[in-house]
């Protein structure tokens, strides 16, 4: 059987550019169909854009601090259409690189959003494409949950675009985006309040991460609302569609928002697909099931990144795109570690993490210790600022292995890059030890933890 293509990649993020520009520099025939804009959710409506707004957020902050450094800062303004502007140039300038890339690399780019005829053909606007293979790479889409007034929210893909920042704002959720978002709001100038529904924000990280971070947005001017739920929303005058917003909050209060973000998880983006006519099996959320090499259902089709529900993270969406490569190309079974990935959430501090919490290590029974510091950074002792920093090292007592690494304070993104490597290649804390400091900074705790810094066992 002769198909027009060896592979049809659906999506052009994170995963599908890389998937489909190594197959056709290794020789595969290849096109891929895209329904917005080349690069995907981290290019347009993630990663990057939500970064800059982050660095123009941080100033805010900057200019309080910089008196105490001598700075006169009278007079500074913020304007967000700037802002906001130079971030659309500077996305549509990667979006061209990615189409250069793409072109260069022979790949057909087609525009549109493409469904599935069989398990070997798709459609585009009208146009039926054949392929011995096709990748699934749609990636996932915001989920808002249905109550009266769901209609007068934002998710995070308007907020890149907004015509003004409102001169008051709810964000709620208690994720990755929420407390990104959060921060940059609040470091704009933005009145901002983070409601969350339950006891802490950011489950599944550290707890005392979790508790150390939310205090430190409380003390940053987030307020920080927590076991806090909205009921209803309703316009304050409802002949003005664009304008304030009655928050009416279960436990009964109301109160008025320029602007509602809501940042309550995200959602495979299967609706367009016609899964079934390819006999492609979904789980939860309709997140598309593969097996350990990608392959779903239908032995033609894989599918990666966000559309399979598991580590919604760029690079794990690249590192699955290079392994499925090595699977076509070198017959390479996949066994994908997603042990020690390290992540960072981009709020004000930032977090850093990689490796297990506290309780994900006592929830697997390891015998382990905890190292853990709080300080404030050297910049705070002449900026006014009451920011502290947090560190924390956990250690399995069998091998000495370090098992965990976290970190809440300035640059902790950048520092969990290098640690990452460490524990990937199964450093002890005598490794860690053995390693001379960088002086003066913040990373250099985590090469000086003594004993005097063992955390007291429950
Ligand atoms: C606000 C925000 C901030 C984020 N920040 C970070 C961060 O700092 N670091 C990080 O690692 N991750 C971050 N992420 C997550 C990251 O963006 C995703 O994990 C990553 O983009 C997933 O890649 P993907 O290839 O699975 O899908 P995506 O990058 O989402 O790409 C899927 C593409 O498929 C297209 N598409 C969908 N349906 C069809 C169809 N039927 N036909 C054709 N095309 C279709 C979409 O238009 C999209 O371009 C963030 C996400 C958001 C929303
Ligand atoms: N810095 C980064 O790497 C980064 C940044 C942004 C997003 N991301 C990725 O994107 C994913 C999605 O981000 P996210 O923040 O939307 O999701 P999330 O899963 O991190 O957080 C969703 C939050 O919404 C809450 N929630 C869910 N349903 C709710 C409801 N009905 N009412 C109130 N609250 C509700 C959840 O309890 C949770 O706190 C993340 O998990 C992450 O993998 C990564």
């Amino acid at each position: 059987m002769s198909y027009q293509y060896d592979l049809f990649v659906i999506g052009a993020g994170s995963g599908g550019v890389r998937a489909s520009r190594v197959a056709a520099a290794k020789g595969y025939k290849v096109a891929v169909a895209e329904g917005s804009a080349l690069g995907g959710t981290c290019v347009n409506i993630g990663c990057v854009p939500k970064k800059l707004f982050v660095y123009g957020s941080e100033f805010g902050h900057g200019f309080e601090q910089a008196a105490g450094f001598g700075w006169s800062t009278t007079g500074a303004s913020f304007d967000w259409s700037v802002l906001r502007d130079n971030k659309t140039k500077e996305i549509e300038r990667l979006n061209g690189i990615y189409s250069n890339m793409l072109n260069n690399a022979g790949v057909n780019i087609i525009s549109g959003f493409a469904s599935f005829v069989d398990e070997h053909t798709v459609e585009v606007n009208g146009v039926q494409y054949s392929a011995e293979r096709i990748l699934i790479a749609v990636g996932a889409k915001p989920f808002i949950p249905e109550f009266a007034g769901s209609e007068f929210v934002v998710s995070s893909n308007e907020m890149f675009f907004l015509d003004e920042l409102p001169k008051k704002a709810l964000v709620v959720g208690g994720g990755y985006i929420a407390v990104e978002f959060a921060g940059i709001l609040n470091g704009l100038g933005v009145d901002t309040t983070l409601a969350y529904r339950g006891d802490q924000l950011l489950r599944g990280f550290d707890q005392d991460v979790r508790e150390f971070a939310s205090e430190e947005y409380r003390k940053s001017g987030i307020d920080v609302r927590l076991n806090t739920d909205v009921k209803a929303i309703e316009l304050a005058d409802v002949t003005k569609p664009d304008g304030e917003r009655i928050v009416h909050f279960k436990d009964g209060h109301s109160e008025t928002f320029g602007l509602i973000l809501y940042a309550t998880g995200r959602v495979p983006n299967v609706d367009k697909l016609s899964l079934e006519k390819a006999g492609i099996e979904t789980g939860k959320n309709g997140a598309v099931k593969v097996d350990n090499n990608f392959t779903t259902s239908a032995s033609s089709v894989f599918a990666l990144g966000d559309v399979t529900d598991n580590i919604q993270l760029t690079p794990v969406a690249i590192k699955e795109a290079m392994a499925l490569i090595g699977y076509w190309f070198d017959g390479k079974e996949i066994d994908f570690d997603y042990d020690n990935i390290p992540t960072a959430v981009f709020s004000q501090p930032s977090i850093g993490t990689v490796g297990l919490s506290e309780q994900e290590a006592e929830k697997r029974g390891l015998d382990f210790r905890v190292y853990q510091t709080d300080f404030r950074p050297m910049k705070h002792t002449l900026s006014g600022s009451t920011e502290r920093a947090l560190m924390k090292l956990l250690v399995n007592n069998a091998d000495d292995k370090v098992i965990g690494a976290h970190m809440v304070g300035d640059y902790s993104g950048e520092i969990m890059q290098g640690l990452g490597v460490a524990l990937k290649a199964g450093a002890t804390k005598a490794d860690f030890d053995a390693t001379v400091g960088v002086h003066p900074t913040s990373a250099e705790e985590f090469v000086t933890f003594s004993d005097a810094a063992l955390k007291p066992k429950k």
